[in-house]
């Protein structure tokens, strides 16, 4: 995104040598860029993005049905005032609003109420020309100056909607790519409109704000697509990739949560997902390989290039760490006095290795689901090595007995 928006800028001073077929042709680009853009959003069923394209589609066509490039006319003054005002707050009210897919009838109509409500607005404005609107609209920063056009309001406007966007990256701590975009898009735009008296200029940026909403697309259906949901850990496909690139010399250890239907049943869901999450987390800091959630209460450690023998005391270690870690059970009754409960839980695991019977990663998985099924049967908690004729190493658990 960063190298995109230094690209933007850095044309924008390039694109006053271009020749002028080209500055003719880049006014067609934001149209193609958010065609296809628009028509991934829709296919994957994304309305946040959706909105931000029309809105840079809306702002592209008045710019250009207007000529307000070069605005002549009270009414073109006012008409660039309103559209660089309301650009930031309907890209921020996009990311705001929550993400209800294309699909969803009543939240179109009311998508549908919003822009209606602006486009009166803006009709209003433009008819009755009220002096006191027009006054606070096209209020410029600095009068008389050459470098800021943009009006004292849109300033404003993009300020508050950058500021909200800062903070809402600082505070998420999920997926932040479309918000990224979004906070480029404002920048972006802000710096487009300022400058949109040189020709093709606000068509390059726009196209590029574009592009960049269609490469948060691609990355958060990747995203999606390769990790799971609940632990935030690479998932099940992730997992199946990986095979693909590994050499001959690896290590592949199944992780189960001991007796956690009886966990479950005893605490419920949610607090399982909290458990899951404290797994996943706790596996995630594998020295030397990387960790995925299998399926359920199963997870994958794939170590490439090391035997079983090499990575048993990193195993173990993460076994210690997971039984180690206390799970808070909150009390239902918020007034109870009584301290919140904790409660731990163990795993276990198998691990394999490539040999003469077991040479694909499939069988090797299947290899340590034996070892993982030896080490529930002889106690849960430890970690057994699959081996295909010697008997099976096992690393005895030190660790005390669950509370749960
Ligand atoms: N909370 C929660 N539970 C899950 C999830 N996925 C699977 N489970 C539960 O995991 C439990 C798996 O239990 P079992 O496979 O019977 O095994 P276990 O109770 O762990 O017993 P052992 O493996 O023999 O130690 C079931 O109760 C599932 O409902 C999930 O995403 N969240």
């Amino acid at each position: 995104m960063v190298l995109l928006s230094g690209l933007a800028i850095w044309q924008s001073f390039a694109m006053l040598k271009w020749p002028q077929t080209w500055l003719s042709l880049i006014e067609f680009a934001p149209y193609a860029m958010i065609f296809v853009a628009a028509f991934i959003s829709i296919w994957l069923n994304r309305m946040q993005p959706l909105l931000i394209l029309l809105s840079l589609l809306a702002l592209h066509t008045l710019f250009t049905l207007f000529n307000l490039s070069e605005p002549t006319s009270i009414g073109q003054t006012l008409m660039l005032a309103l559209l660089s005002f309301l650009l930031p707050l309907n890209l921020l009210l996009w990311l705001l609003l929550p993400e209800r897919g294309v699909q969803h009838l009543g939240y179109n109509f009311f998508i549908a109420g919003l822009v209606g409500a602006q486009a009166l607005t803006v009709y209003w404005l433009m008819t009755e020309l009220p002096l006191a609107w027009v006054e606070w609209l096209t209020l410029p920063v600095m009068a008389g100056q050459q470098i800021y056009h943009l009006s004292f309001a849109a300033s404003l406007m993009f300020l508050l909607a950058g500021f909200v966007i800062s903070l809402q990256l600082y505070l998420q701590n999920s997926l932040r790519v479309f918000t990224h975009v979004c906070l480029f898009a404002v920048l972006l735009s802000a710096f487009a409109i300022n400058q949109s008296m040189q020709p093709g200029l606000l068509a390059w940026v726009l196209t590029l704000v574009a592009f960049m909403v269609l490469l948060a697309l691609i990355f958060d259906a990747h995203h999606i697509a390769y990790t799971d949901e609940l632990t935030g850990l690479r998932g099940r496909r992730a997992l199946m990739e990986s095979f693909m690139g590994l050499g001959k010399r690896y290590s592949l250890a199944m992780v189960d949560i001991d007796h956690f239907k009886q966990f479950n049943d005893t605490y419920g869901h949610d607090i399982g997902d909290k458990v899951l999450k404290m797994v996943a987390q706790t596996l995630d800091t594998v020295q030397g390989g990387k960790a995925y959630r299998y399926g359920g209460e199963e997870f994958t450690l794939l170590f490439p290039r090391k035997t079983p023998e090499q990575v048993l005391p990193e195993l173990d270690r993460l076994r210690l760490a997971v039984a180690h870690q206390v799970v808070t059970i909150d009390n239902k009754d918020k007034k109870s006095k009584k301290a919140p409960k904790t409660v731990n839980v163990h795993i276990s695991m198998g691990v394999a290795e490539p040999d003469g019977q077991h040479q694909t990663p499939q069988q090797v998985m299947k290899f340590a689901d034996e070892g993982l099924y030896r080490a529930k049967r002889t106690g849960r908690n430890r970690v057994v090595v699959s081996k295909a004729k010697a008997a099976a190493k096992t690393s005895k658990a030190k660790t005390a007995k669950s509370k749960a």
